[in-house]
């Protein structure tokens, strides 16, 4: 049976996206077909490096021994894995859980579409700073649910006005929700509120990692 490279796996707050603040197991694939200028976690791009294999059951089993209800899915980018949807369907088997896809939006969402009302993604669109921008998929800005979230990490001004650019023409907070987020330590976040003051946008959320204040934000594994 096919198997998994976990780089870490840990129970934690869910510091990131419309789940933030609750208890989740963090299951982090290794490997990334992108390189974001901030990335905090690049220790885990390449494929090569410390891993656990593990099977689709064998992760689910890990995950109802943590007795939690929610499991955000990342890495790396966990959708590149070709053998995925087995493991998304392992983990949606357990009763009550939820399934939270942090992706990088390169990769087309179109499969896992219609899964299952458990299952979330909360999706990237890389901006400049970020020097990805142009691996983006934009066709998945078709594919969003309501109960998805988009994710804009912000360094710079330029993203600023880019993020306020590509929300305005997919009409995205009509479709999903929308978070401005800074690059940890980088845009100022006084800034990102006031732009969203001038530019009226009531329907973004601002949100800050908060393992990041919790923790020394250099920290693995929380
Ligand atoms: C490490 S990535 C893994 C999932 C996927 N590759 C992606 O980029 O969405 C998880 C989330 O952390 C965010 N992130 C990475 N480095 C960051 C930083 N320095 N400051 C703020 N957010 C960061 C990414 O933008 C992404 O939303
Ligand atoms: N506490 C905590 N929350 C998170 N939400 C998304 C994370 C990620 O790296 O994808 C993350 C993470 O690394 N730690
Ligand atoms: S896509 Fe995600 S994991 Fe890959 S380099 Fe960018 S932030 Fe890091
Ligand atoms: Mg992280």
């Amino acid at each position: 049976m096919e198997t998994f490279k976990i780089a870490e796996s840990f129970v934690s707050i869910n510091g990131e996206g419309k789940k933030a603040g609750r208890l989740a197991m963090f299951i982090r694939l290794r490997g990334c077909n992108l390189n974001c200028s901030y990335c905090d976690t690049k220790w885990a791009i390449s494929k090569k490096g410390d891993a656990e294999l593990m099977t689709a059951p064998e992760t689910a089993q890990m995950v109802k021994e943590a007795g939690v209800e929610l499991v955000t899915l990342t890495g790396g980018e966990p959708l590149l894995d070709e053998n995925i949807s087995g493991l998304i369907g392992s983990i949606l088997a357990l009763p009550k859980v939820e399934l939270e896809i942090e992706t990088n939006g390169s990769i087309p969402i179109r499969p896992w579409r219609e899964r299952d009302a458990r299952l979330s993604m909360t999706m990237d669109y890389k901006l400049p700073s970020s020097g990805m921008e142009e691996s983006m998929c934009l066709e998945n800005m078709e594919e969003l649910k309501p109960w998805d979230v988009v994710k804009f990490v912000i360094g710079t001004r330029e993203d600023l006005e880019r993020a306020k650019e590509i929300t305005d023409r997919f009409s995205l907070c009509e479709r999903a929700i929308v978070y401005f987020s800074p690059v940890f330590g980088a845009l100022l976040p006084e800034e990102i509120v006031e732009f969203m003051k001038e530019h009226k946008l009531n329907k973004v959320r601002f949100q800050i990692q908060i393992h990041k204040v919790v923790w020394d934000p250099e920290q693995k594994g929380v």
